[in-house]
């Protein structure tokens, strides 16, 4: 990363997941055993918990973590193909320790998953230790810079004391101790909130390169006889870009309330609160979710918004996508993420509200809808009336549609389960509205944290500005998803088409303070790495410049002439 900050590198696991996981399980005497090394690179660890067949689902995991009382040690093994460690980042080459996800049997039975800190490689020769078996998985879609690799452990034997004992513990004559919470050797929860921020980087990063792009590309012809337009003056390029900067803002401040909120709850933990862990994975699981797929929707949006040069390596968009794009999947699979913040939180919280419970954090609105259902309907039942002005009333619609999706989420479970089927196979009937229930959940939060955070915002002119790209989030997000207000009753087909009137209106005011919106990320052109992004705008020299390092221009003529052109000339 000393050459291209940001991009992924062998050490992002040392740093991102085997330091973090040590501070929040290991014990003092471990954390002086393994930390203090760790810290100063000696040791350098991943966090190998995937295996070949499973990586969603963690009770399925096969690697064996076995105490042997004679010896006082734990035999970890790979017993199936299956269960060969796969994918964890710097495990092929780099490191030389790994934090191994293992099932404990100890005393003839299995206590689940725990952590095992486990020497991989030689601290000197960084040779693959007896009965340790550790390679690279290959080329991947991206990620080239770094060592995702396999860990096949045959009976290999580590020290009792390197399961990390923070919270479950194993005596020395193996009978195990259970933690305070199972829901403690989870885990996650620090990279899923960390993610929430990185979406909101890349969608800054892009949409920078895209804006100021389209501020210097002219092309074709808006009035005849006059000049080429800048590409942004462009209803269209506007409607592609606009959004896409105004959720820039909005998973801006989304994701400095999720790092706030993980570093205050997990204050808590440390302190030996637990009540705010489900809201802590639920909000990060969905979170991670809701703003990495839209982030990863936008960076292409980006990179086509540039034509034929957002496709050249030279505009950084293609790495951008390339290095983003697998946030939809590691650290908990979206979709399943997703699912988590349904099943977990808002159906159960909906179940605590329908009896009356009053619901706090980010559900309470839940409770708010429970009371509603119990007033007399209005006789008109038409929507309320729209303004497309007044952010608290949006923000009031997003939170309706959020408690009517995850109704009809937990209504489907009840209609599966009246049909007779099981609990797992009504959830598993019902999956498609949990994930919409929680995507709502997450568009709400999403919202509300963005005007919340104009009311921090003292300078009249950057809350207007503001102000605008939050209304333009929202109402996009309206438009895009009409389809759910409108089911809910809670959008009117007239109302529908003034929304699409005000996103017109909104693109033409924001047009003149676009380029100064992405200036504002200040993002040097080092970091940004493109040269359509330049701070100067002077694109097409630096392009032809880019384009003459070419390796393939290192010679005129190019060895491929001789080898293959004109031996196959001289055959014809
Ligand atoms: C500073 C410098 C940085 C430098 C630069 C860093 C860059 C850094 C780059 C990183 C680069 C790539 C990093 C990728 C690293 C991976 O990808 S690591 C592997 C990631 N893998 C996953 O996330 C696995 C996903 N699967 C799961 O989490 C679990 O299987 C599932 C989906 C939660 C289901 O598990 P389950 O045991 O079946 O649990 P389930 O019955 O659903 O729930 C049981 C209870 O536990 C709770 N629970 C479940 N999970 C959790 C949790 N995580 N926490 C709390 N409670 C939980 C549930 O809410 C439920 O609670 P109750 O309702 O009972 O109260
Ligand atoms: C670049 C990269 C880096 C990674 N780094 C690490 C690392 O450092 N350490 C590590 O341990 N792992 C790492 N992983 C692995 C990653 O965590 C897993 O790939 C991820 O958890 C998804 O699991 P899976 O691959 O088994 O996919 P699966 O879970 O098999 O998903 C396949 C499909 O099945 C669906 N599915 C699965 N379960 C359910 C369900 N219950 N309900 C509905 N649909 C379901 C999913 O939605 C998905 O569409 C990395 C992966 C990548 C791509």
């Amino acid at each position: 990363s000393c050459v291209h900050p940001d991009r992924p590198e062998p050490l992002d696991l040392h740093l991102g997941m085997f330091l973090p996981t040590l501070l929040n399980q290991a014990t003092p005497e471990q954390m002086e055993r393994f930390f203090t090394p760790a810290w100063n690179l000696r040791i350098i660890g991943t966090y190998a918990q995937t295996e070949m067949g499973h990586g969603t689902h963690l009770r399925g995991l096969e690697t064996t973590a076995t105490f042997d009382p004679s010896t006082q040690e734990f035999v970890l093994h790979s017993p199936t193909i299956s269960s060969i460690k796969w994918w964890p980042g710097g495990l092929g080459k780099t490191s030389n320790h790994a934090i191994v996800l293992a099932q404990l049997h100890t005393q003839g039975r299995c206590h689940g998953l725990h952590a095992f800190i486990v020497p991989i490689r030689d601290m000197d020769t960084h040779v693959p230790l007896p009965g340790v078996v550790v390679g690279d998985i290959g080329p991947k879609f991206g990620f080239s810079e770094v060592d995702n690799g396999f860990l096949k452990l045959e009976h290999v034997r580590i020290p009792l004391d390197n399961m990390l004992m923070k919270f479950a513990k194993v005596e020395p004559d193996g009978t195990y101790v259970k933690p305070p919470s199972a829901k403690l050797t989870y885990g996650m929860v620090f990279i899923r909130s960390m993610i929430v921020g990185q979406s909101a980087l890349a969608l800054a990063k892009s949409c920078t390169i895209a804006i100021r792009y389209s501020a210097v590309r002219h092309q074709s012809e808006l009035r005849p006889g006059e000049p080429e337009p800048q590409i942004l003056n462009y209803q269209t390029q506007q409607h592609k870009l606009f959004p896409v900067l105004a959720a820039a803002y909005a998973f801006t401040f989304v994701g400095q309330y999720m790092k706030d909120t993980y570093r205050r709850i997990s204050g808590d933990i440390h302190a030996g609160d637990y009540s705010q862990l489900p809201e802590l994975h639920a909000l990060s699981a969905g979170l991670k979710a809701f703003t990495t797929w839209a982030a990863n929707a936008a960076i292409e949006v980006c990179r086509m918004s540039c034509g034929g040069h957002g496709y050249s390596r030279s505009s950084a968009l293609p790495d951008i996508y390339v290095e983003f794009t697998p946030t939809c999947t590691y650290e908990g699979e979206n979709t399943v993420m997703m699912l988590q913040t349904a099943s977990r939180y808002l159906v159960k919280s909906y179940r605590q509200a329908s009896v009356g419970q009053r619901l706090q954090g980010s559900v309470s609105y839940l409770s708010e809808a429970a009371a509603q259902r119990l007033r007399p309907r209005p006789v008109s039942g038409g929507a309320a009336p729209l303004s497309t002005q007044d952010l608290l009333s949006l923000v009031h619609l997003y939170q309706r549609r959020a408690a009517s999706l995850v109704e009809l989420a937990a209504k489907s479970i009840q209609q599966e389960l009246q049909r007779g089927r099981s609990q797992e196979e009504a959830w598993n009937h019902s999956s498609i509205d949990l994930v919409r229930a929680s995507d709502a959940h997450c568009h709400f939060v999403v919202v509300k944290l963005f005007v919340d955070k104009l009311e921090q915002v003292d300078d009249a002119a950057v809350k207007a500005v503001l102000s605008t790209l939050a209304l333009l989030y929202a109402l996009k997000g309206l438009a895009d998803n009409s389809g759910d207000f409108l089911q809910a009753g809670l959008l009117t087909v007239p109302q529908a088409t003034r929304v699409s009137a005000r996103i017109k209106e909104l693109l033409e005011e924001l047009r003149p303070d676009a380029v100064a919106l992405v200036d504002a990320f200040d993002l040097n052109d080092r970091k940004l790495n493109s040269v359509l992004g330049r701070y100067d705008g002077n694109v097409y020299e630096h392009l032809y410049e880019w384009a003459r390092q070419s390796p393939l221009n290192a010679t005129e003529v190019h060895e491929s002439f001789h080898k293959y052109l004109k031996p196959l000339r001289s055959r014809l």
